[in-house]
C-alpha cells in the first residue's frame, strides 16, 4: 500500500508524525494522541504514537538521508526504508508469527508504519538485565529455517530466486557491513574502538596472517554468495521478545547472501551476553546457542524434504553437505561479528556495562580469542555443542581445541 501522502521527503518530528498517523487513518483525529521519538539504533528515527483513551499504539519508522548517530557528514540512502519494509513483508509470508505487521509504507517519505511491539523488550536490553527468554532460540531457529529455506533456490527455483534477488541489491548497507564487520576490525583502522587494556591483543590480531586470510575469505563469500534473502543484521538489538513471544525487526540490511550470516549473528551476540553473565543463567543463554542451530537444522531438513525444486535434492549426502557448509559459515560469521563487537566501532552493551576493569578485559580477550578460532578454524566445527565447548575453553583461559 502506498498512499503517497507527501510529494517530497522531509524528516518527521513528533507533531508531524501525529499528523501523518491521522492522515493515514490510523486514528480518527489527533485528540489524545501522544508521540515520542524512541529510536535508539544507529540509523533511523522511530516514532511511537499512543492514543491515551485506548492505549492503542503504532510505530512510524523513518529513514534519514544520513546515519542518525553521526549526522549529515555520513550520507546514507533512503532506499533502506524500502528494503526494510519489503523484507518484512516477504518474511511475513514464511514466518508470520515472528515479524511485526506492516500497515503502510511510503517510499517517497522513507517510512514504514508497523505494529507496535512495545509490550515486548529488545533482547539485547533484556539480556543485559538478566532475562533469559526460554522460547527465544526455538522461535529464532524456526524463523531462520522458514525465511532462509523459503527464499532459497531449493524452495523457489533459480528463476524466481533471481527475480527476488533483484529487489535486494542493497549496495550501501552491504558496504557498511563489508567495512565495519569484515574489514576494519581486522586492521588498524581509525574507526575501531579498542580500550587501552586490549591494545596489545589488538596489535597481535592485526598482524595475524591466518586470521587476515580466513577473514578475507569470509568477506568474499558474504559479497558473492546468494543463497537466501537474509535479514542481514540479526543481532539481539533486532529482536523483541517476552517469555512467550518473539519478533524480528529492522531488516534494512536485507540482501541475498550466505545463510550462515544470519545464524552466526544471532549466535555471536548471544555468546557475548553469555560471557557477560557470571551467574547460573549463563547456561540458559548457552542453551540458546545449541538450540537455535538444532531447531534450524531440523526444520530446514524437513522443509528441504517436503518441497524442493532441485533435481539433485535427494542425492544421498547432498543435504548433509549443505548443513555442514552452513554450520561452517555460521561459526565463521559468528567469529566476524564477535570480533567487531570487541575491537570494531559498535560494541556489546552488556560487556561494556561491566565496571570491574579486570573482569571486562578478561571477557573481551576471551571473546576475541574465541572469535579468532571461529574465523580461522571454522571447518573443524561439526556441531553447535562444540561452539559452546570452545567458549568454555576460552573463558577458562585454556587453548581452544576443537577437533573435526
Ligand atoms: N515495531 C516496534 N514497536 C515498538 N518499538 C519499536 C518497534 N520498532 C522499533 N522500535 C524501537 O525503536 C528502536 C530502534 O529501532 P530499530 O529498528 O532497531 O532502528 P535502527 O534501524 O535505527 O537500528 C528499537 O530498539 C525499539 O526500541
Ligand atoms: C554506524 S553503522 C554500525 C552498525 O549499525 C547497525 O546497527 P543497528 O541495527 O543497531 O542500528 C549495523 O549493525 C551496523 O553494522
Amino acid at each position: 500500500m502506498n498512499t503517497s501522502t507527501h510529494a517530497t521527503y522531509e524528516p518527521l518530528n513528533e507533531q508531524t508524525a501525529i499528523q501523518l498517523a491521522v492522515k493515514l487513518n490510523l486514528f480518527d483525529d489527533s485528540t489524545g494522541l501522544h508521540c515520542r521519538e524512541i529510536g535508539d539504533g544507529n540509523l533511523n528515527l522511530v516514532f511511537h504514537i499512543i492514543e491515551s483513551a485506548t492505549g492503542r499504539g503504532t510505530i512510524i519508522k523513518q529513514a534519514l538521508p544520513y546515519v542518525r548517530v553521526i549526522g549529515e557528514s555520513w550520507p546514507l540512502t533512503l532506499e533502506r526504508a524500502r528494503m526494510e519494509s519489503e523484507a518484512l513483508q516477504i518474511f511475513a509470508r514464511y514466518a508470520p508469527d515472528y515479524v511485526p505487521v506492516v500497515h503502510h509504507t511510503d517510499e517517497q517519505y522513507a517510512i514504514t508504519v508497523m505494529e507496535d511491539l512495545s509490550r515486548l523488550t529488545i533482547v539485547r536490553t533484556g539480556f543485559a538485565e538478566g532475562a533469559v527468554y526460554p522460547l527465544l532460540s526455538t522461535h529464532i531457529g524456526e524463523y531462520l529455517a522458514r525465511t532462509l529455506y523459503g527464499t532459497s533456490d531449493f524452495a523457489l527455483g533459480a528463476e524466481a530466486r533471481r527475480e527476488l534477488a533483484l529487489q535486494f541489491h542493497n549496495p550501501e548497507l552491504c558496504k557498511i557491513t563489508e567495512n565495519f564487520v569484515f574489514t576494519y576490525p581486522l586492521i588498524d583502522d581509525e574507526s575501531n574502538a579498542v580500550e587501552p587494556g586490549l591494545s596489545e591483543l589488538a596489535q597481535q590480531l592485526w598482524g595475524d596472517e591466518k586470521l587476515l586470510l580466513e577473514g578475507a575469505k569470509l568477506k568474499q563469500h558474504f559479497m558473492t554468495s546468494a543463497e537466501a534473502l537474509l535479514h542481514g543484521d540479526l543481532h539481539t538489538g533486532s529482536i523483541f521478545a517476552s517469555d512467550e513471544e518473539t519478533k524480528v525487526i529492522d531488516p534494512e540490511f536485507a540482501f541475498y547472501g550466505p545463510i550462515g550470516y544470519d545464524i552466526g549473528l544471532f549466535i555471536a551476540n548471544t555468546l557475548l551476553s553469555a560471557l557477560a553473565r557470571q551467574d547460573d543463567t549463563r547456561a540458559q543463554l548457552l542453551h540458546h546457542v545449541t538450540n537455535v542451530w538444532d531447531v534450524f537444522q531440523t526444520r530446514y531438513s524437513e522443509l528441504w524434504q517436503a518441497d524442493n525444486q532441485e533435481y539433485f535434492a535427494k542425492v544421498p549426502g547432498y543435504l548433509d553437505y549443505q548443513l555442514q557448509h552452513m554450520l561452517e559459515d555460521t561459526v565463521g560469521y559468528a567469529g566476524s561479528e564477535m570480533m567487531r563487537r570487541v575491537v570494531g566501532l559498535a560494541h556489546a552493551k552488556d560487556i561494556e556495562a561491566i565496571q570491574d576493569d579486570a573482569k571486562r578485559l578478561h571477557i573481551k580477550s576471551s571473546a576475541a580469542r574465541l572469535a579468532r578460532d571461529f574465523i580461522v578454524n571454522r571447518s573443524h566445527y561439526r556441531s553447535a555443542a562444540q561452539i559452546v565447548q570452545a567458549l568454555q575453553q576460552a573463558d577458562q583461559g585454556a587453548e581452544i581445541q576443537i577437533h573435526a
